[in-house]
C-alpha cells in the first residue's frame, strides 16, 4: 500500500537517561551526516530550531571538528525580532552553536528589517534559493501543543505551511500562540532533508508526542511525520 494511504507516522525513538547523553549522541549523528554530505557533494546544509531545548546539543555539536567551513547553517524558523533580542533564534545559534570549531560555519539568518513579515518572508524566499538544497540535516523541536517549526495549530495559513507540494522555502506565520509573527521553512523543505531529527526533552513533551501519535485530530508534528519520506529520528530525555 502506498505510504500516503497508510498515513502512519514513521519514526525511531532514541531515548536517553540524561540530557547530556542525548546532546552528545544527537551531535555525533548530525556531525556524521554533515561529514557524509561534504564527502558526497562538497557541502553540508543544516537547519536548526530555536527555543529552550537545543542549547546543550548546540554546545556539543560546536566542539566536533568537522569541515565546518563547508557547512551552511540556517534556521528552521525565527521570531520576527532582531538578533539582539533575547527571543531571537539567530542569537541563540550565534551564542551556542557558532562557537569553537563550528565558528567556521556559514550562517544564513531569516530575520532582517522589513516593512512586514510578508515582505521579509518573500525576500528570504528569494535569498535562500541560493542555498545548496536539499537540507542534509534538519533538527526540529516540538511544543506541548504539537507544533513544530512555526507550524502552530492556530496559524492563519497552516494549510500552506503544511503543503508538501509547496514551492516556497520561507513562509510568514501569524499565530496567536506563537507570540511574535514568525518566519518558517515550509514543510516541503523540511521533509526533503536527508536526516530529520526531532529533539524533545521532559515528560510533558513525551506525553504530548505520544498523544500526537494517537487517534484524534492530527497536530502539525504528526502531519510532518506522516509526510516525511523517511522515518524521523526522535531524540528524547526526561
Ligand atoms: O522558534 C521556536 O520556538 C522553535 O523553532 C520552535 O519550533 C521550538 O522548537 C518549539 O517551540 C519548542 O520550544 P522549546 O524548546 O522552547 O520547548
Amino acid at each position: 500500500m502506498a505510504r500516503e494511504q497508510l498515513s502512519e507516522p514513521a519514526y525511531s525513538w532514541n531515548g536517553f537517561a540524561v540530557r547530556q547523553d542525548l546532546a552528545a549522541a544527537l551531535a555525533g549523528n548530525v556531525a556524521a551526516r554533515l561529514t557524509k554530505a561534504i564527502d558526497e557533494r562538497g557541502v553540508g546544509l543544516l537547519a536548526v530550531s530555536g527555543g529552550t531545548t537545543p542549547a546543550k546539543f548546540f554546545a556539543a555539536l560546536s566542539a566536533i571538528p568537522i569541515a565546518w567551513n563547508k557547512v551552511t547553517v540556517t534556521l528552521v524558523d525565527e521570531r520576527f525580532v532582531p538578533a539582539s533580542s533575547p527571543r531571537s533564534n539567530a542569537g541563540l545559534v550565534a551564542a551556542n552553536l557558532l562557537q569553537n570549531a563550528a565558528a567556521a560555519a556559514h550562517f544564513v539568518p531569516m530575520y532582517h528589517e522589513a516593512a512586514s513579515i510578508e515582505t521579509a518572508a518573500a525576500s528570504d524566499d528569494t535569498a535562500l534559493k541560493a542555498l545548496p538544497w536539499p537540507l542534509d540535516v534538519v533538527v526540529l523541536g516540538m511544543g506541548s501543543d504539537g507544533h513544530t517549526a512555526s507550524f502552530f495549530p492556530d496559524a492563519d495559513n497552516l494549510p500552506a505551511l503544511l503543503d508538501p507540494a509547496s514551492q516556497r522555502i520561507v513562509l510568514p506565520v501569524h499565530a496567536p500562540s506563537g507570540g511574535e509573527p514568525r518566519l518558517t521553512l515550509s514543510m516541503a523543505r523540511i521533509i526533503a532533508a536527508g536526516f530529520i531529527a526531532l529533539h524533545i526533552e521532559g515528560e510533558d513533551k513525551r506525553t504530548a508526542f505520544e498523544d500526537a501519535m494517537g487517534p484524534g485530530a492530527k497536530k502539525p508534528i504528526r502531519k510532518v511525520l506522516e509526510a516525511a519520506p523517511r522515518p524521523v529520528e526522535v531524540f528524547w530525555a526526561p
